[in-house]
């Protein structure tokens, strides 16, 4: 009986982190997110994501001094922050978790957030479901999966990383760069790609934050798609990039943590 149930809960589980999930669905079932159709888990509809990462990105390249438009932009992070501020009206960063033993998490560090905006990017490589990411998911806690079963591996470290950077290195047009690497590193150009640190919310504590996916449309700017914390691990120019943005599901004031929902079952 026991087992039946799991076994159909584990077929209408569609989404996120599997090893986490298998290790503390128990504890925290009172956290799950619940949705009864693919089309439920959007908060906000693709426009209103291309909307606010169109202005934060034309933001960050007016920012930079250097050559706008062409390869290794140069934007400090302070800049980078200044100009999400600015577009956004908040500005957010990694810091150590407010949970016990969560490590790092995302907080708000300046401003309001309001409810329905675009608050953090997932970055990484993008994996269709059939392609293969044995090695770099061993003891990896970032790999993210969608509803569609795609994959994407955040780790910023060993192979993952390495796989990040080849990818990244082979898909570009010309001068343009089509993505962003500085993800991997301390101080990402686009504030936005830290997503990948936000931690699960508690019993006690609900989430102010939900993923919804968001595959980048065909007419996104050439010269903003160097902001991009996302590539695919195959080069396939049919498919559109795949994207993963938080939603803020409420107000959220500084100094609060973003805290998602590691778990969501579609029925
Ligand atoms: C996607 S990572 C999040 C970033 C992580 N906090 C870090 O510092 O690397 C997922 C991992 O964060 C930790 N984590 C997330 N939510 C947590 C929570 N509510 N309590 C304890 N640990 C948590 C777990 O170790 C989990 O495997």
């Amino acid at each position: 009986m026991a087992l039946k149930r799991l076994e159909s809960r584990w077929r209408s589980y569609r989404h996120r982190f599997v090893p986490w999930l298998v290790l503390n669905l128990g504890k925290n079932e009172r956290t799950l997110r619940q949705v009864t159709g693919r089309s439920e888990d959007k908060l906000v509809p693709d426009e209103e994501v291309s909307r606010s990462l169109l202005k934060l990105f034309g933001a960050l390249l007016r920012t930079d001094t250097a050559e706008p438009a062409v390869a290794a932009l140069s934007v400090s992070p302070q800049a980078a922050h200044d100009a999400m501020f600015q577009s956004m009206g908040f500005s957010i960063d990694r810091r150590p978790s407010t949970l016990p033993l969560a490590g790092t998490g995302v907080f708000v560090t300046r401003g309001f957030v309001p409810k329905g905006a675009t608050v953090a990017m997932y970055p990484g490589t993008v994996y269709q479901a059939y392609e293969p990411i044995f090695f770099q998911s061993i003891r990896n806690p970032f790999v993210f999966r969608c509803i569609d079963g795609v994959l994407i591996d955040g780790h910023d470290k060993g192979i993952s990383k390495v796989v990040y950077k080849s990818c990244s290195g082979r898909d570009r047009l010309g001068p343009f760069l089509l993505s962003d690497t500085s993800w991997l590193t301390a101080s990402p150009k686009n504030p936005l790609a830290v997503g990948q640190y936000v931690n699960n919310c508690s019993n006690k504590q609900p989430a102010n934050v939900c993923y919804q996916e968001y595959d980048l449309p065909d007419q996104f700017p050439l010269e903003l798609r160097q902001f991009l914390p996302n590539v695919s691990y195959s080069h396939d120019t049919l498919r559109p990039v795949r994207c993963v943005v938080l939603v803020s599901l409420r107000d959220i004031k500084p100094g609060e943590e973003l805290l998602s929902n590691y778990y969501t079952i579609v029925h």
